[in-house]
């Protein structure tokens, strides 16, 4: 039962209703509005509104790509005791049955259809009606009979549409992070190829140490892999084990079609095997504790990388020293343990990215200040890979050459880094350049490694909001 109070300022609400009904009528036009069928009270609560501004930009959508124009700057939303409300006098020529029947199929093909209610009236201000009955919440009967008669209790009905809702807000932010994660790690990648001049490596103008691959090659080997970058999101984000070390095989099922992928489109050259499987623990990680914690948090991640790779080192490069013939297993038995390579840095956390890459690229982008021009970006991933190769032990150097030419790329970086002048720094980072590519080397790891630090630098950014406020946000700007 409602209170007098309550009762009363409902009603006043849909007196409000109404009259904004009533003008529409007077500039000879139909409408449609939008409102949510919450039986009982409140029937205002942020997670009505939060589900009413997510339902109003589908419809929205909807509308505009049935042709079916609203006038914009004459629209209006109401949050009140009666509910969430909007109201949009219609442009379109009234053709009303058929814009009714577009309408009804929004609310019966949506998710939350039942407690969705999109009200079409004409010029007059009458209801434009199909006569067709509206369903019970909770069984088969017409609603209008369980309504009259009162056959389920207002808790009852409250707790079913309070759970339905609430599911399809999970879903609605499981599919926006998921999708967001998906285009960061894009575009972390992207970044990393776009950086240009770089020692060794592929970038936009030159193909550094490689005779096999070019600037085209990357591009087309990024474009194969981005479809598979929500796949490890979404595993990330439903993953429900108890024990991380579970969720290994999963990331490298689909690291393993994401090999097959790249192959295929860059005619087996070897472009970003390193990165795949780097970004798979990287998206995967962000993901998982995105879906349990609001807020993006480093150390954590770094222990839930750590976690998922427990043990890596040990199971797959001791224990199978003499089975494996990957570039990786031979370092790690030619030049021992602290060369265990893309295996070691996810079993302790990303330590190259967490207490270096990040923090360099932090530094250079609050130095460069807002907005960062394409000149800044570019040098602050200069420093930022500059700083991971001076510390990565890189396995494509130590494999295609020795640790005495690894150590001389490590002193080398870092000495650019130190130089304190711009033109003692362009000097040193052309040496390196010219180093690189006079002995065939080529720092893939540290390449890779970029990436990452990218990634998770977009991600904190972008994830640094408590993800209610930041996911309300999103909606209400699409609306
Ligand atoms: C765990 C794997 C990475 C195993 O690979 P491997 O046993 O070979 O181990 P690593 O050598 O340690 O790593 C492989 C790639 O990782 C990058 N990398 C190197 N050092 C580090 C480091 N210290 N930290 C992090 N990452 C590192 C690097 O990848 C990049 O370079 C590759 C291009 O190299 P390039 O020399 O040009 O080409 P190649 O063909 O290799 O040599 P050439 O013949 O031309 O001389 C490119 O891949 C970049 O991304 C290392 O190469 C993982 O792959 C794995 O689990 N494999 C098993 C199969 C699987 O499950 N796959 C799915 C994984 S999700
Ligand atoms: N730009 C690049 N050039 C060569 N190898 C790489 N591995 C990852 N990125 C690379």
């Amino acid at each position: 039962m409602l209170s007098t109070d309550l009762g009363n300022s409902i009603l006043a609400a849909r007196e409000k209703r109404a009259f904004l009904r009533r003008q529409c009528v007077a500039a000879g036009q139909g409408a449609l509005s939008l409102s949510l069928n919450i039986p009982g009270a409140p029937k205002c609560a942020p997670l009505f509104s939060a589900c009413f501004d997510s339902v109003l930009a589908e419809l929205k959508r909807f509308l505009f790509a049935h042709r079916i124009m609203i006038e914009a700057d004459r629209e209006i939303s109401v949050r009140d005791e009666a509910g969430d409300f909007y109201l949009a006098p219609l442009k379109t020529e009234p053709a009303f049955p058929a814009i009714k029947a577009l309408c009804e199929h929004f609310e019966a093909t949506h998710p939350l259809g039942r407690i969705i209610d999109v009200d079409l009236t004409d010029q007059q201000g009458n209801p434009v009606s199909s006569h067709k009955l509206k369903r019970c919440f909770l069984c088969d009967n017409p609603a209008i009979v369980c309504m009259r008669e009162q056959t389920h209790s207002y808790q009852e009905l409250r707790k079913h549409i309070l759970a339905q809702i609430q599911q399809y807000l999970d879903e609605q932010r499981k599919q926006q992070m998921c999708k967001q994660l998906a285009t960061l790690a894009l575009k972390a990648m992207l970044y990393e190829i776009a950086l240009s001049p770089k020692p060794g490596l592929v970038d936009r103008f030159d193909c550094g140490a490689h005779q096999d691959m070019d600037y085209f090659t990357f591009l087309n080997s990024s474009a194969a892999l981005a479809g598979y970058f929500e796949e490890f999101a979404l595993s990330g984000y439903t993953f429900q084990a108890e024990d991380l070390s579970d969720a290994l095989p999963l990331i490298r099922q689909i690291g393993l079609a994401m090999e097959t992928a790249m192959f295929r489109e860059t005619n087996g050259v070897n472009t970003h095997k390193g990165l795949i499987f780097l970004f798979g623990l990287s998206i995967f990680a962000a993901a998982y504790l995105l879906a349990h914690h609001p807020v993006f948090q480093e150390q954590q991640c770094r222990k839930v990388i750590a976690n998922i790779c427990d043990n890596l080192v040990q199971q797959e490069l001791c224990m199978f020293t003499n089975q494996e013939h990957t570039h990786g297993a031979f370092c790690f038995r030619e030049y021992g343990e602290l060369y265990g390579g893309a295996r070691k840095e996810a079993q302790e956390g990303f330590p190259s990215v967490f207490e270096h890459g990040l923090l360099e690229f932090k530094a250079q982008l609050a130095a460069a200040g807002e907005p960062c021009s394409a000149t800044q970006m570019n040098d602050a991933l200069t420093s930022t890979l500059l700083r991971l190769m001076s510390v990565v032990n890189d396995t494509n150097i130590l494999y295609r050459k020795n640790l005495h030419t690894l150590n001389t790329v490590k002193q080398m970086a870092q000495n650019v880094l130190d130089a304190e002048h711009h033109a003692e720094k362009s000097a040193r980072y052309a040496d390196l350049i010219a180093y690189c590519r006079r002995e065939h080397v080529s720092p893939g790891g540290s390449a890779d490694l970029l990436a990452v630090t990218v990634f998770f630098y977009f991600v904190e950014a972008s994830f640094s909001l408590p993800a209610e406020q930041r996911f309300l946000k999103n909606i209400r700007e699409k609306t």
